[in-house]
């Protein structure tokens, strides 16, 4: 039975993310997820990415921290560098469900999970880092403001020992390593998907039983190429470790070209013709799946080699956000972060002139690289 007080929630800041965001809850809706579906997002997602966001979560709830409350925005200013952090502690302000579960951007859920939902706030998996803390990559949680405004107030505070919002959690919820063992939930719940290198006889009894996978960690599938015809990522470059991991990858990437692609396909605005006056979160470019083609988009298959018919372009298709291209040819799939480095005295002018994006790339960025390419 749908339950529709409660919902799965996730995290996204950018456009990069977001690809994450999409698989993990197309990966939940796969697994016939019974609650609400619903991720947050910061002003830099782009136009797009919300469209995209909306057509496989419930509910794309935009949290900007500049402009919430003052409690809120007094913790930003006094902590600015955890503004990521501060960003998944919002969660709790979704006081419309009783009860939630938060999973990581870069996450996949591989069995129904709904289970979760019988246990109460705080559980989480442990770290397998450093066992006696959790992961805060998936944890049940209960919104309430109450423990919003306490989290902040711990966070301005008390900072955070790693940082992030993992340390902060572990030091606000610090009993959970010995209070109540139901709170502790069991490993296949959030199974990094490298620890088959550090203990292979667990992962080779338990690892059937997975239930959602965390690629934890500095490199993201998206980081990885993949390859549609052959249904796996390509190894160059990428320091894969062991066949575990790899086909979790794929399982991840098998998601992305036939459910989340495919989603693209009804996008198509010529970005080299758009004004640099009018770039904020506009002007993406996705050529579309071929006229008449009723098949996933790239199509697959030896029978289907080409995905190029007469009327569109024999070059690699590509996709564009604000963020992130998608390049994409027969062979090959990958999404490419676009790379903005702002100098020092860039971003302190941005600070001083109150332009406030802890979390990475603003309007100016945007502007300024689309003037760029528009002067060239
Ligand atoms: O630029 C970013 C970075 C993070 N996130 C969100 O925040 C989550 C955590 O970041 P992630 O890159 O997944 O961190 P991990 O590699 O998983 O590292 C660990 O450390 C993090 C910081 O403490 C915790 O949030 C994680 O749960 C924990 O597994 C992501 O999944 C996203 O939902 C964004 O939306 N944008
Ligand atoms: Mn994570």
């Amino acid at each position: 039975m749908p339950v529709s007080d409660q919902a799965f929630v996730t995290l996204a800041t950018n456009d990069v993310y977001s690809q994450g965001a999409l698989v993990l809850g197309q990966s939940l809706r796969n697994q016939r997820a019974t609650r609400k579906l619903v991720v947050l997002i910061t002003p830099q997602v782009s136009s797009l990415l919300r469209v995209i966001l909306s057509k496989v979560f419930d509910e794309v709830i935009e949290v900007n921290l500049i402009d919430s409350a003052d409690y809120i925005h007094l913790a930003f200013l006094k902590r600015p560098e955890l503004g990521v952090t501060l960003t998944k502690l919002h969660c709790w302000t979704l006081t419309h469900y009783s009860k939630c579960v938060f999973l990581d951007a870069d996450t996949l859920v591989l069995a129904n999970i709904d289970e979760l939902f019988d246990r109460t706030e705080f559980s989480a998996a442990p770290d397998p880092g450093w066992p006696d803390c959790f992961n805060s990559g998936v944890f049940v949680f209960q919104p309430s403001l109450e423990t919003h405004g306490l989290l902040l107030q711990h966070a301005t505070d008390h900072g955070s020992f790693d940082g992030a919002d993992q340390g902060l959690l572990n030091s606000f919820f610090s009993s959970w390593s010995t209070a109540d063992i139901n709170k502790h939930l069991p490993f296949i719940y959030n199974l990094s998907s490298n620890t088959a290198y550090t203990y292979s006889p667990a992962f080779k009894r338990f690892g059937s039983s997975v239930k959602v996978v965390h690629f934890l960690g500095p490199t993201k599938p998206w980081n990885y190429k993949y390859n549609p015809q052959t249904g796996s990522v390509l190894e160059e470059g990428s320091g894969l470790a062991n066949q575990h991991q790899t086909s979790f990858l794929n399982l991840w990437w098998k998601i992305y070209q036939h459910s989340i692609l495919p989603l693209y396909g009804s996008f198509r605005v010529e970005e080299e013709h758009a004004s640099p006056g009018h770039s904020a979160g506009i002007r993406e470019l996705c050529t579309k799946p071929a006229a008449g083609s009723s098949q996933p988009w790239p199509a697959e298959g030896p029978s289907e080699q080409t995905v190029v018919t007469d009327d569109t372009p024999p070059s690699p298709k590509g996709c564009h956000s604000e963020d992130v291209d998608l390049a994409m040819s027969v062979f090959e799939i990958s999404i490419e972060e676009k790379v903005k480095e702002l100098s020092p005295e860039e971003e302190r002018r941005k600070w001083e002139e109150g332009r406030i994006d802890y979390m990475g790339k603003d309007a100016f960025a945007r502007i300024q690289e689309k003037l760029d390419r528009f002067l060239q």
